[in-house]
């Protein structure tokens, strides 16, 4: 692809992000308590949010971030916040994703915030997945790896056992070069099965392993998807 295109498609995919964001936020009524995601995608929402409010909309919605940098973002832009403590349940949660498939199950946590974005996900009635049409996936694995967090302590053996499942596995690193660090401070090791035959089963093992604190499927919890691309916007609902 010659530059020209590449940025030509990048635009495109933005603006699909954008318009699968701003048709999400028409789901969210005065009064709401709404998760707001991590990512380019979930920064659409958080500005629309932000352009309600100055229009005297919304006023009284308030969010709750999934990380440090949509805190930051909210914060700079006036849009109120509250926390999980102070609302355990909340309405709705709208967040993006890295690879969706038929069924809508998804892998996350390509901006690092996998772990605070299901804790989040998991604590609202709603969970609002927006996208571009690239995300879109025969099968999960197909494009993305599955990012595992991982409890700095004895990491490297978590890099083995991962390994011992068959995943080629990356250690994610930040701009320094040094590790990632995500909020919560533990580190994420990037893990390519390729193509996933079974991401149930793969889930259960990861869940029972000590020291392999989250990772990036999203199983069964997405309530509607939100998808932008060339042929307009389209909702799908799983099932
Ligand atoms: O899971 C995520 C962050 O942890 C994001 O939702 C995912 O990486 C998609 O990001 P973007 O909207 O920038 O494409």
């Amino acid at each position: 692809m010659s530059p020209s295109v590449e940025k030509g498609a990048a635009i495109d995919a933005d603006r699909h992000k954008r318009e699968a964001a701003e048709r999400a936020v028409e789901s969210i009524q005065p009064g709401m308590v709404v998760g707001l995601g991590t990512g380019s995608t979930a920064a659409h929402v958080v500005h629309r949010l932000a352009a309600l409010r100055s229009e005297g909309k919304l006023l009284d919605v308030k969010g709750v971030p999934t990380s440090r940098r949509t805190e930051a973002l909210a914060e700079s832009l006036g849009v109120p916040l509250t926390t999980l403590e102070a609302h355990p349940v909340l309405d709705l949660c709208i967040d993006g994703a890295d690879e969706v498939d038929p069924a809508l199950r998804l892998i996350k946590g390509g901006g690092g915030a996998l772990l605070r974005e299901k804790i989040v996900a998991q604590a609202s009635r709603r969970l609002i997945i927006v996208v571009d049409e690239g995300k879109l996936s025969p099968r999960l694995g197909t494009r993305w790896a599955v990012p595992v967090e991982v409890v700095p302590f004895g990491w490297r053996s978590q890099a083995l056992y991962l390994e011992g499942l068959g995943a080629r596995v990356t250690q994610r690193l930040g701009p320094e070069g040094s590790p990632f660090v995500t909020d919560q401070g533990h580190f994420i090791l990037d893990c390519a099965w390729g193509a996933l035959e079974d991401p149930e089963a793969l889930a259960a093992r990861l869940q029972a392993r000590a020291g392999l604190v989250e990772h990036g499927l999203f199983l069964g919890m997405t309530s509607e998807l939100i998808v932008a691309g060339s042929r307009g916007v389209e909702v799908r609902h799983p099932g």
